[in-house]
């Protein structure tokens, strides 16, 4: 399935498909500066993050003429080694004084442009490995944060990616995207799924209530793609806030299906954030199956297992005309 996790550029009519680059550079860094001063929205208690620990997944992707005789002609000259790209980028994480994934991969970019020159466009994309704090006691009896020790987490990341090209007044940012991936969501009741196509095909049984299981990835574009990279936090959209919004409007709302879920939340993310262009969804529906629909006559109590494969998914896409038309 593709994905809308990243945006490949499009080869010109006529033109060929042509990159390199290295994928899976895991790098961590101690102490990045805070974000700090965003723009809380009703539905998110977040209003910033401390980024005492942060992890990053980067991929880079080079694109250039001059790479065409490296395949072409077997001559490896202006070839930036794959394995250089993945020092420069953990070079980089250690220089970069911002407070997000995207602008350190804006940062990254620019460097990469400056140092060679062979190279025209570049794609830097990063998936967050997440940390979860952890509390700990304080003296007056309360819990807080720990500032030294964070759990290794295997909840859902923020995601961001950019892609720089050489205008007129020196690089610029041609495409952004940005994104919470992996979400993984249960409502044990409060959701149903009826009326679709009954045909001769059609066995799965109709609910009123299910107990609903989906995994989802949300993305966003901003209208004015610099405002991606937090340099004015007040514009910047935090992947845990767009996260808190998808499970406000999960538990608020009793959705008819996913495909509503979706749509519900693309037009609470587009109201909340008026800077924004697009929101993109992925999801996929891993609901269990009953075994057991009530006990003693209780229909919220029930027991469910695993999903044989396969698995149903969802992607859509929504943008401002969408907010407008309700
Ligand atoms: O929310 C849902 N959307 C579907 O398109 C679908 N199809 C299906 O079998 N179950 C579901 N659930």
């Amino acid at each position: 399935m593709t994905t809308n996790k990243h945006r490949e550029p499009e080869p010109e009519e006529g033109e060929r498909l042509m990159n390199y680059g290295k994928e899976k550079i895991g790098i961590y860094r101690t102490y990045a500066s805070p974000l700090e001063n965003v723009r809380t929205i009703p539905e998110s208690s977040f209003d910033g993050r401390d980024n005492t620990l942060l992890g990053l997944d980067v991929r880079v992707r080079l694109e250039g003429d001059k790479f065409f005789k490296n395949f072409k002609e077997a001559d490896n000259t202006d070839l930036v080694a794959t394995d250089t790209m993945k020092n420069f980028v953990q070079y980089q994480l250690g220089e970069y004084d911002g407070a997000t994934v995207e602008g350190f991969l804006d940062f990254t970019g620019r460097e990469f442009l400056d140092q060679y020159p062979q190279i025209e466009a570049i794609q830097l994309s990063a998936d967050q490995i997440p940390f979860d704090e952890l509390d700990v006691p304080t003296d007056d009896g309360d819990f807080e944060p720990s500032d030294l020790v964070f759990r290794v987490s295997q909840n859902e990341s923020g995601f961001g990616e950019v892609y720089l090209t050489r205008g007129d007044d020196g690089p610029q940012i041609e495409e952004q995207n940005s994104g919470i991936t992996d979400m993984q969501l249960v409502k044990v009741k409060g959701s149903s799924f009826t009326d679709y196509v009954q045909d001769e095909h059609t066995t799965l049984p109709e609910r009123e209530d299910r107990t609903l299981y989906i995994s989802m990835d949300v993305f966003w574009t901003y209208e004015d793609p610099e405002d991606c990279l937090g340099e004015e936090p007040q514009r910047y959209v935090a992947p845990e806030q767009v996260r808190d919004i998808t499970h406000v409007m999960f538990d608020e709302i009793y959705s008819q299906s996913i495909q509503d879920l979706i749509y519900q939340v693309g037009l609470r993310v587009l109201e909340r954030f008026p800077q924004l262009e697009s929101v993109n969804f992925e999801a996929n529906n891993q609901t269990w199956i009953a075994v057991r629909e009530e006990i003693d006559g209780d229909e919220d109590v029930r027991v469910l297992r695993e999903p044989a494969r396969p698995t149903g998914y969802q992607q859509f896409s929504m943008d401002r005309d969408d907010l407008e038309e309700q």
